[in-house]
């Protein structure tokens, strides 16, 4: 599903990513992490089209990312602070999804809406953080997509509402089975939900791979995630400090 050769982002004369080389097969629940600043954001953003890469070659299903209206309808995102037009009532993100997407599931969303508990009148705006997180993404799953990108969904919400948040993500998965691509600080959550995963840092890759791989030891001893990960990022600050000297 993804194919990414050469991938770079710059911001300015700043890269934020740099020569990423990935492969996900379609079907995964992958796990993106890395420290703050590492390039998960900047990542989703162009595997989503709503950035061009500055430099390489990327492809989702074959395609350059938001290269037309058809890729488009295929994918759900959902960005870091669970954006929701905050003048608009629950009621009217429905209509708003309904008349934007060919594929939208009305019936679905407003059972999804009503079992959530929101009211269809209230503005967005009055939400809670985890309504608003909820409501997204339930505008996301809606549109039937093959792939749903979540940029850090969880980071606002309490644990229980992250739970719900993860199992609602996980029923919705097992129901209409589109690939998903989330990004988070939570390792136990990724351990949790995800089959793959991509550790980014400092704007590369500094492993990516089907989970049971990533987390077998070279003695055949089974290592924890939150080892895997944690190795990886004192690898980066390692490499700062050794800059900086
Ligand atoms: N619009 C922008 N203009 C300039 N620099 C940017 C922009 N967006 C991101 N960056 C820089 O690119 C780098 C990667 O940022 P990005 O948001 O992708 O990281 P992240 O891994 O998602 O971080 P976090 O975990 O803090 O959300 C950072 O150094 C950031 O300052």
């Amino acid at each position: 599903m993804i194919e990414a050769r050469g991938v770079g982002r710059r911001y300015r004369r700043r890269w934020a990513l740099r020569d990423c080389a990935l492969e996900v097969p379609a079907g995964r629940t992958v796990g993106l992490v890395g420290p703050n600043g590492a390039g998960k954001s900047t990542l989703l953003h162009l595997l989503t089209g709503l950035l061009p890469p500055s430099a390489g070659e990327l492809r989702v299903w074959g395609e350059r990312p938001g290269s037309s209206a058809g890729w488009l309808a295929r994918v759900g995102f959902v960005g870091q602070d669970a954006p929701v037009h905050r003048a608009l009532t629950v009621r009217e993100h429905l209509v708003f999804g309904r008349r934007a997407n060919r594929r939208w599931d009305a019936g679905w969303a407003e059972r999804r809406v009503a079992e959530l508990g929101l009211d269809p009148g209230q503005r967005a705006g009055r939400l809670s953080g985890g309504q608003r997180a909820q409501l997204a993404l339930t505008l996301a799953l809606a549109k039937r997509p093959d792939l749903l990108v979540l940029d850090e969904p969880v980071a606002a919400l309490d644990p229980l509402a992250r739970r719900e948040f993860l199992d609602r993500l996980a029923a919705a998965r097992a129901e209409h089975g589109p690939s998903v691509l989330l990004s988070s600080h939570l390792i136990g959550d990724l351990a949790r939900d995800c089959d793959h995963l991509i550790v980014l840092g400092r704007g590369r890759v500094r492993a990516a791979g089907p989970l049971p791989e990533l987390l077998a030891g070279p003695d055949g001893r089974v290592r924890e995630l939150e080892d895997v990960v944690l190795e990886q990022l004192q690898l980066d600050r390692d490499e700062r400090a050794e800059e900086r000297s």
